[in-house]
């Protein structure tokens, strides 16, 4: 569906993207992560087309996406990571524009996607907060229900509960057989959505993993308060992974097994459990850690 092979851009600060190589397959939720300035948004704009690559080059369909960007662009749903809004108009104007220049007629879907992400589309579009004009930007993504979504950052500026009715989209749309790739530098958004992830750090591909298998290798930081100092003390001697104890609190590190954990937790009064998740460099180091071990 999307393929990309060797893609390569230096700008004149030495910045940019070096050969960077994957695909995503038909019907595929993909993730591209990484930390700010890794090159993802310079990843997007060539599978866009809107950039001509050093060398390399993006393949959507078939098409080239530079030689043939036109195409490329009016069959696609793009979100981009700064949108640039027309001066004076409402969020619904602009849709509404943008519908004209899609040649969509259909308006239905434009309306259940404003009322699912509740936003006041009526609201001139210099008066929005970045939250509503990522929303207006994020109907105008699927509106015209694309086959194929590309998204860069697409939660920036979401609250909590509006990150979730994001989340609920793309799972409906991927059911429908959608294919999407979007950009993140968070790990447990990509991780709700996303069957694999390309991983990208200063501008070279670090890895391709499988979002399952990820998960599995993470590792997660409990922190359990139990009733006594005793209790805590029986705990940490269970064989569990203790990372660090205080009296009644004991933090152990579990990897996989939630059933050990479970069971010797269960086996005591536990008064409050804190799980500490890890940051995004910890999953791949843990990740690496384990391939360079061979496992
Ligand atoms: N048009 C440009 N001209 C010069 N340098 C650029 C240009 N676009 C991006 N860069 C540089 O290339 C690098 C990658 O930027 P890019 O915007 O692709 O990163 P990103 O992963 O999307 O980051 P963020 O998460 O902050 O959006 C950065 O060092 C950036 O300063």
């Amino acid at each position: 569906m999307l393929t990309l092979e060797h893609l390569t851009k230096t700008f004149k600060s030495g910045k940019g993207i070096r050969d960077v190589s994957f695909s995503v397959r038909r019907g595929e939720v993909f993730g591209f992560l990484g930390p700010n300035g890794a090159g993802k948004s310079t990843t997007i704009r060539h599978i866009m087309g809107f950039m001509k690559p050093d060398r390399g080059r993006a393949i959507l369909n078939g098409m080239d996406t530079w030689k043939r960007q036109g195409e490329v662009q009016s069959g696609v749903g793009y979100l981009p990571g700064e949108i640039a809004f027309i001066e004076g108009m409402t969020g619904r104007e602009f849709l509404e524009f943008l519908s004209g220049m899609q040649r969509v007629r259909d308006r239905e879907r434009r309306e259940r996607l404003i009322e699912r992400l509740q936003f006041d589309a009526d609201t001139p579009i210099r008066k929005m907060s970045k939250g509503m004009k990522q929303k207006v930007g994020i109907v105008a993504a699927f509106m015209h229900d694309p086959e194929v979504v590309i998204l860069d950052e697409p939660t920036s500026g979401l609250d909590p509960l509006m990150q979730k009715a994001f989340v609920e989209l793309v799972l409906e749309e991927k059911a429908r057989g959608k294919t999407l790739l979007m950009s993140s530098h968070s790990f447990p958004e990509i991780e709700r959505t996303c069957d694999r992830a390309a991983i990208i750090k200063d501008g070279a591909i670090v890895t391709i993993a499988d979002i399952h298998e990820l998960q599995r290798m993470q590792r997660k930081l409990f922190e359990v308060t139990f009733d006594t100092a005793d209790e805590a003390a029986a705990f940490a001697a269970s064989g569990l992974s203790v990372e660090w104890m205080d009296g009644n609190r004991v933090r152990v590190a579990v990897k996989g097994d939630y059933g050990r954990f479970a069971e010797e937790t269960s086996k005591r009064r536990v008064r409050n459990i804190d799980l500490f998740t890890q940051n995004l460099e910890d999953i791949f180091m843990d990740y690496y850690d384990r391939k360079g071990a061979g496992a």
